[in-house]
């Protein structure tokens, strides 16, 4: 897997690739990353596909009752501590979970990173999953806060195909999200076949 998500000007980006694996086999080519947990918050998932599809939909059922009680949207930095606490009653039991929580709240664009050892941090770059050391080699020499939002899309799409190209463990469709003040859209969903087509053409670089 790799995921991606920055903060900058424009607001939050997300990216992430689809890909299951079971060992060296492929257990999905089109699963969903990024999971929309209300219309301001969204999430990315790495690590074991059962622990992480399994408490983001109890994060999920938290952040409604949260609404329910509380007749306001719950707060990224609220999210994020939530799923914190809920997995860290099973630290050293075999959770296997790296994730980030994204949104938009009363303290503007958040991005928050958790996982299933205990860490709970706020951050402007994160990349997560076993591709995430070629997605920074991208991430990290685009990066700017003052990108334009198409700049930033690009950045964000470029980065998780390198790593579906290198990393054997990421693969499929490149999902782009964008979160501002007016919630999430999702930007693109792209074959990464699709998309390394596109960049040797741009490179000027026949069927390599
Ligand atoms: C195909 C599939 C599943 C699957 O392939 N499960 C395997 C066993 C799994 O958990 N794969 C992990 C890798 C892995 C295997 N055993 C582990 C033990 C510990 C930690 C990781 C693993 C995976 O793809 N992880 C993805 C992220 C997942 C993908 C599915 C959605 C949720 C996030 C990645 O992190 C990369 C592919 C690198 O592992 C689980 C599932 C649930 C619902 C619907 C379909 C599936």
């Amino acid at each position: 897997t790799t995921t991606l998500g920055f903060r900058y000007k424009g607001g939050v980006l997300l990216a992430v690739d689809s890909r299951a694996t079971g060992g060296q086999f492929i257990g999905s080519q089109s699963m969903k990353k990024i999971v929309e947990i209300n219309d301001y918050l969204l999430g990315t998932l790495a690590g074991g596909a059962a622990d992480c599809v399994y408490w983001d939909r109890v994060l999920a059922k938290q952040c409604r009752l949260y609404e329910l009680r509380n007749r306001e949207r719950i707060s990224v930095a609220a999210a994020s501590k939530l799923m914190a606490n809920m997995v860290y009653n099973y630290k050293g039991m075999g959770l296997s979970m790296g994730m980030m929580l994204a949104g938009f709240d009363k303290r503007g664009a958040q991005l928050y990173y958790v996982d299933s050892e205990g860490t709970r941090t706020p951050g402007k770059v994160f990349s997560v999953g076993s591709g995430s050391v070629y997605a920074f080699g991208v991430l990290d020499s685009g990066y700017r806060w003052d990108l334009e939002d198409l700049e930033a899309q690009e950045l964000g799409r470029r980065a998780i195909y390198h790593a579906t190209h290198r990393d054997a463990y990421s693969g499929g469709i490149v999902r782009v999200y964008h979160i501002s003040d007016k919630g999430w859209v999702n930007i693109s969903n792209e074959d990464c076949s699709d998309l390394h087509y596109k960049y040797q053409e741009e490179k000027g670089v026949k069927d390599e």
